[in-house]
This record gives C-alpha cells, structure tokens and sequence, in this order.
C-alpha cells in the first residue's frame, strides 16, 4: 500500500517551519470510550484510508494484531502518521485502555507531544482516564466528549466532572446541538455549535463525507447560548492572556462576540500549551460527528516538538531551537539523541526498535552509542510505521518517530536506552565528550506485576525454544517478568493482570510457536525483611574484600559523600555501595560500571530466591556493600565480584530468622458501579468472603472521585457556563426507579480472582467495576498459612 499522503508530505524537514507543523499526538481514555473508533474517523478524514473500519467488525486500521480483531479492544500502542490540510502532519498513537496495558499507554506518553483525551459522555470521567491523565501530567491535552448520541449521554456532567476530578479549567470549542424528535419524546444529537467560527455545524447520520454547515449566522435559536459560550471561554482566557484582554476591552468595546476567531486560536493554543486550560469539544466518533473539528484542534493547540516539554535527562542539559538544524543539545548540532520506547518482534525483519529522536539527525548507516549500556555498533535501516505498514526512510530528524532495525542492531536496544551519534561522517561519535557520551533520558518505569503463570516446556527439547520465545516477549514487553526458581527448576511468568497474561500465553502459543503447558493464573506474592541482618564477609587472599547485609527499605536517605544508591528497578530493591577510601582517580583496572553492574546482577538473582520463610522474591530491601571493600588492583574480570556477592547475600538471608521476613501481598484499589437494588448482596460479598476494606459508598450522580478534590476547581465548575443536558431525561425516563452507587474499596487480589463473573451474577451484568493496583501490605497472620499452602 502506497500513502499518498506520507509522499506528498516534504520530508528532510530541518527547518523550524517545517517542524513546527509536526504534531506527535496519543489518544488516551479509559477502555472502550471510543479510542480506536475516533482514530479510525481520522484517517478517514485525512484520506489515508478509503473506507472506515470498525471496532465491532474488527477491521480497524490500529487494531491490527489478531487478539486485537478477535476481542475488540486494543493491546499494544499503533502509531500512525497522516497528514490534515496538506502541510500539517501529525504523528498518531492509539493507546490501549485496559488497565492491564498501562506499561503500554506510559511508554508512549514519554515520547509524546501532546494528548486527545477521549470520555464516554454517559460514563463520564472513569478511573482508567483519571490514571492516565495523572501519568501524562506534563503534557498538553485536548479533549473529546465521545458517544454524545447514546442515550444517557451527558456533555455538561461530563465536563463537570471533568473540571473538578482533573483539578483543570475548560475551553469549550463547542457545545452539542440536538434534534427533538418529538414522536419518539427524545433529543437526537446531530451536531455542534462552534464557538469560534459562530457557526452551527450538522453532520448527516448516512453519510460520513457530508457536513451539513449552517449559516455564519447561527440564528435566533442558537444566538443566546454562543454568546453564553464566548463569554466564558473569553474570561477563562482573560485570566491567562493580558493581550486578549486588552483587545477585548479596546478594540472589540467590551462585546465578546467581537473578537476574532484568530485571537482566540493564538490564545487557546498558549492556554493549552502553557497547560492552563484544556480545550473541550463533543461528538459522535461512531456516528462521524464532529472528528474533523477534533483534527483542527490538534493542529491549532496541541505543541509541536520544539513547544513540547524536553524529556528529563541524568545530566542538565539545554535544549535550543534552531532555524536550520531543528532541536540541539548544549549548543550541538551534529549531536543526535534518541530514545527507545519500544521493541517488537517481527516475523520477517526482527527485532523493530521504536525511537523517538530530540535533538540532531539519526541516519542510517551511523555508528550509535547506547549510553545506557556502554555498547557502541553501526545501526542498519530506518523506517517510518502507519500501523502494520512501513515506509523506508534515510534518515530520522528532531521530533520525529521511527524504527531502527537490522541484524547489528538486534538486542544491542532495549526499551528506555537512549542513543547517541554524531553527524560528522569522519570523525562520529569521537567528536563528542565524555559527559554528552553519558547523556541519558530518564527510562521508564516498570509497574510491578501483580499475576504469575508457570510455564513448562512440553518436552526437554521444547526449553531451548521457550527460554528464546520468553525472551522476545519480555524484551517486546517490560511489564512481563520471567524468573526461574532454581531450587524447583520452575518458570515463572508474571504480568499486571489476569488478561495481560491471556494475551501473553496466547502470543507465545500462537505467536512465537513455543511448545509450553502453562498453568493457571496465581498472585504474585513478595517477601521483605523486617530488620537488617548482620553483615557476612568474605576476604580472600587475592586482594578481594567484600562485607554486605540485607535491610529493609525505609526510604532514600542518601548521603552522596558517604554512599551510592543504585536502584534495581525490580521489586524496589536498592544497592547501596558505601564510598571505600579509593583516591580520587579510579585505581583498578576494571571499572566501576562494571563492578556496579556485578553486583547488582547478584542482587537481583539473590533477592529473587527468597529466604527461608518463603520463596517469594524478596520486595523493598536493600543491600549494603559496607565501606571497607577492596579487590586486587589488576582484576581484569568482574565474575569473582559477582560471585563473591551473590555466596554473601544468599548467606545474609540464610542466616536471618524466619520470624524476621513477612510475606506481602498485592492490594487493589477497586471502583465498583451498581444499582441500588444489587448494593446488598455486593457489599456483602466484599466485606465478607473477599476481606475487602470499604472506604465509601456514594451516589454515582454525587460521586466525583478520590478525596484530594480541589476546593478551587469545585468553584470554577460553579462558575463555568454549561448548556443543559436534554438527553439526561432520556435516561432518567428509561432508568427511573434505580439509581447507581459507587463502591470504594481495597481488597487483597487474590481474592479478586475472576470477579467479573462473580459481580456479573450478583448484578445481573448490571455492574461494572475497575480495579488497579494499590501496593504491597503484609499479609495477616491468620491468613498467612493458606498463601503458604497454595
Ligand atoms: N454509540 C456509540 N458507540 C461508540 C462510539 N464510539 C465508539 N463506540 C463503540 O464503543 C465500543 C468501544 O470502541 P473503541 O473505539 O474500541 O474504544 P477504545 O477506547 O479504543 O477501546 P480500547 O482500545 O479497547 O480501550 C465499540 O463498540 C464502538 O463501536 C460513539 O460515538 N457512539
């Protein structure tokens, strides 16, 4: 498939013109609000694809891989890229909203400009959005009111809510504009007001290419509720932009509708850049109503790379725009960085490594260094992605997405390295120092898996393929973790939920051929340590001295003159190595990289044992390399290193009493929907058999969320200019008589094992719920002998 947009589209667009009509978009939202549905409309839209797929008959552009098509929902992040009104490009990523794919959704938030950040207007804010939209903090976000033609749909509740849970002011670009039928008794949404452009703008329900545009004057019916509009999002603007506010009061004499839609577009996009207030429009992805608006929108507000927030980096470093080269680093033009947020496993070309590139040019061909792993290699070809389709490309510039790939380039990344090169042909990476050689873009953090599978080869001669298998699908997914129980010889493969795990079996059975048995689904539990154990030592006659202890993690009291924390990013472990008495310049001849790296290996396979309470890997403890350690001047290997640590701390932990570790267990934090007539027998189950702890229960109609709400947004909902709701009567007809509570509760997981048919049949399938992990407790000494037993 050839796109004639991405041709059309000038690539080699160095100049600051050209990037700044770039936009890396993600679209966001809690599962099933219309992500996928949305994104679909807009390539269509765009032109990119000729005819709109559906979730439903699972031919969706994004929703490519087969669990994808087979189940309706969306697993892994798809980038696409297309064009909107010829000379904007936008580079789009549909995210999965599923809580058990959140690692996906937080890889592609870190390399994301900005945000669309989709709601279900009859479900207004849900849990899964809140989330993400906390993770995607820093970044500028529009939003879209979706399925504003469902029954129940309510676009003011929706913003409200909105206003107060996300702690944010609103910018409404537009508002609904309904029909009423009066045979049936109910409002039919049909289409927008624009506020900007003071128009009414109508979709026809048949036909999705048609727009049926009223008048540039909106009429009589339409009149009162657009001034209503443009007052609001004028004053809401005014506390931000002094400029608009001058010529508010001089040039258009104090009439809001005098103020052209170009000054309010330079004002929002500042508003929405500067995170001051986020723009707000509604519609109707299904029934094609009001996408194209959502496309203008990204376009007009969203930043472009050189307006983004520059990622966080181990060293300060200073980003500046310039007019030929696009983004440098510290004043370096020829100093290219990259970051890897993405590996997947493609059946003909490998290993695909997805980067996004900040500053200089990545071509290939280039040597590249890999600062967070010391390597150095040559990088083969590069391509642009549209979905499952690629483009080949020579060269990838600041701001742009892409993929590295190639046999020289396989398992040399991993996601959240960052890559260095240097555009000098002759001289590369030589012509940089040392400090932008160590330069690295902070990685991304792994949640913690809470469910583990055992997996077994079918055969003896099936476990070299499924060690491969498992390798490739941990390196494609980081929230997955493989570790092997060496007493018991068991595999074990563990993720962030009972479908994340699905999906994975499914992948490795399917996918990657591996002749496994998996067993069933089991809690991740964890073991820590209640106080330090005593130091072990081990001194040999070559020069090595190494004393270490075990203790439990309290927090990070770091004194950088006297110890150096390195985080295990596993199970948050710690080592701590205190500062010997090495002179200033480093005396041995391995390096301290390398030494580090030693030991922290031995820490994790020590640590992943258990004691002798339990083989539950051990969680929040750190190991203490105490200050008097040595090793001979000449060591040219670190093996002994690694072997001396891992002899010690399995000692330390042997050594340790049983009553000094407890077992931890996962907690969840569950949201449940349901009516007042299943409120019974759903407490009850909670309270009883699941151990729940029940921390409110409120109406759904009452109900805006955690308990850090912020007093000041509560007031500016107040405050803000909200059109009625017609078709919440619609609801309250068809639903009179019931009315829904919201349960919040904290349960152990394992005892929220299958509950979606559990409260399925304690609801009728009425009830919904959403749950997400909370942290790790001590398991109670009541029911400590049952998580043994299991
Ligand atoms: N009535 C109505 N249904 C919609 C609309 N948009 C999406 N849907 C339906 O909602 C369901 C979920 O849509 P998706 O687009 O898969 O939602 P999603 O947010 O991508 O879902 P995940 O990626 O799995 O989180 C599908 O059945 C869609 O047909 C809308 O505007 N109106």
């Amino acid at each position: 498939m050839v796109f004639k947009h991405v041709l059309k589209w000038k690539r080699g667009y160095s100049s600051q013109s050209a990037i700044s009509r770039v936009k890396n978009v993600g679209i966001i939202a809690h599962i099933d609000a219309g992500k996928t549905t949305t994104t679909e409309r807009m390539l269509y839209y765009s032109g990119k694809i000729k005819r709109i797929g559906n979730v439903d008959e699972g031919d969706t552009t994004t929703d490519f891989l087969p669990q994808e098509k087979q189940r309706g929902i969306t697993i892994q992040s798809a980038a696409v890229s297309f064009n909107w009104h010829a000379n904007n490009k936008i580079n789009l990523i549909d995210t999965p909203g599923h809580a058990d794919f959140t690692f996906e959704v937080i890889r592609s938030l870190k390399v994301l400009d900005g945000c669309i950040t989709i709601f279900d207007a009859v479900a207004g804010v849900e849990a899964q959005t809140e989330k993400v939209w906390k993770q995607a903090r820093n970044i500028p976000k529009i939003c879209f009111i979706n399925k504003m033609d469902r029954i129940g749909a309510g676009f003011s509740r929706t913003v409200k809510e909105l206003m107060v849970k996300m702690s944010t002011r609103v910018l409404l670009l537009n508002v609904p504009v309904f029909r009423f039928d009066a045979a049936a008794k109910i409002s039919v949404f049909e289409g927008v007001l624009d506020v900007l452009n003071q128009k009414v703008l109508k979709w026809s329900p048949d036909d999705p290419d048609k727009i049926l545009v009223g008048d540039s004057d909106v009429g009589n019916e339409y009149r009162d509720e657009l001034m209503k509009c443009r007052e609001s999002l004028v004053e809401t603007l005014g506390e931000f932009d002094e400029q608009l506010v001058e010529y508010f009061l001089d040039k258009a004499e104090g009439d809001y509708m005098q103020i052209p839609a170009d000054l309010l577009h330079e004002s929002i996009r500042k508003a929405t850049i500067n995170q001051f207030a986020v723009p707000v429009l509604c519609g109707s992805a299904f029934k094609n109503i009001g996408v194209q608006p959502i496309l203008d929108a990204v376009t007009r507000y969203l930043p472009s790379p050189f307006e983004a927030h520059q990622p966080d980096t181990n060293i300060p470093v200073i980003f500046t725009q310039d007019k030929n080269n696009g983004i440098v680093v510290n004043g370096n033009k020829n100093l290219c960085l990259a970051f890897a947020f993405k590996v997947v496993s493609d059946p003909i070309r490998g290993l695909m490594t997805y980067v996004r590139v900040y500053s200089g040019k990545l071509n290939s061909g280039s040597t590249i260094h890999n600062s967070s792993t010391g390597e150095t290699f040559k990088i083969g070809n590069l391509l642009i992605m549209h979905a499952n389709v690629t483009e080949d490309v020579k060269q990838l510039e600041a701001g742009e997405i892409g993929v590295l790939y190639g046999a020289s380039v396989e398992k040399k990344v991993k996601t959240g390295d960052t890559l260095i090169s240097h555009a000098g042909k002759k001289t590369g990476l030589r012509s940089l120092n040392k400090q932008e050689l160590a330069l690295k873009i902070n990685p991304i953090a792994v949640p913690p898996p809470v469910f583990s599978v055992a997996i077994e080869p079918r055969t003896l001669g099936n476990k070299k393929d499924m060690e491969q298998a498992l390798e490739t699908l941990v390196c494609e997914d980081p929230s997955l973790h493989v570790t092997l129980d060496e007493d018991s010889g068991q595999t074990l493969l563990s993720g962030m939920g009972e479908l994340h795990l699905e999906i994975a079996q499914d992948r490795l059975l399917n996918d990657l051929n591996a002749k496994v048995n998996v067993g069933k689904v089991m809690v991740s539990y964890k073991e820590t340590i209640n106080e330090p154990t005593k130091f072990e030592t081990a001194s040999t006659e070559s020069g090595y001295h190494f004393s270490v202890s075990v203790e439990p993690y309290v927090g990070r009291k770091q004194d950088a003159a006297l110890e150096e924390w390195h985080d295990l990013n596993t199970d948050n472990n710690f080592l701590v190595i205190e500062k010997s008495s090495t002179p200033a310049e480093w005396p041995y001849q391995i390096s301290k990289e390398s030494m580090t790296n030693a030991i922290m290996s031995s820490c994790i396979v020590a640590l992943n044992r258990g004691s002798k309470l339990s083989n539950f890997p051990l969680h929040s403890c750190v190991v203490r390399v105490k200050r008097d350690w040595r090793m001979p001047i000449d060591a040219t290997s670190a093996t002994n290193i690694l072997v001396m640590s891992r002899k010690l701390i399995g000692k330390c932990l042997q050594n340790h009493p049983e009553a000094g570790f407890s077992v931890l267990e996962p907690i969840m934090a569950i949201t449940i929907s349901a009516q007042q007539q299943d409120l019974g027998g759903v407490v009850q189950d909670l309270s009883g058999a699941r151990k729940a702890i029940i921390d409110s229960i409120e109406e759904e109609d009452e109900y805006m969320g955690g308990t850090n709400l912020s007093l000041e947004f509560e007031k500016l909902a107040e405050c803000q200019y909200l059109p009625k709701d017609p078709t919440l009567k619609n609801a309250n007809v068809q639903n009179a008589g019931s009315s829904s509570k919201i349960i919040k509760a904290h349960v152990p997981l394992k005892e929220m094992v299958s509950y979606m048919s559990k409260l399925r049949s304690l609801t009728q399938g009425r009830g919904s719920f959403h749950m997400e992990f909370h942290g790790m407790s001590k398991v109670t000494s009541d029911r400590l002998p049952t998580i043994l037993d299991d």
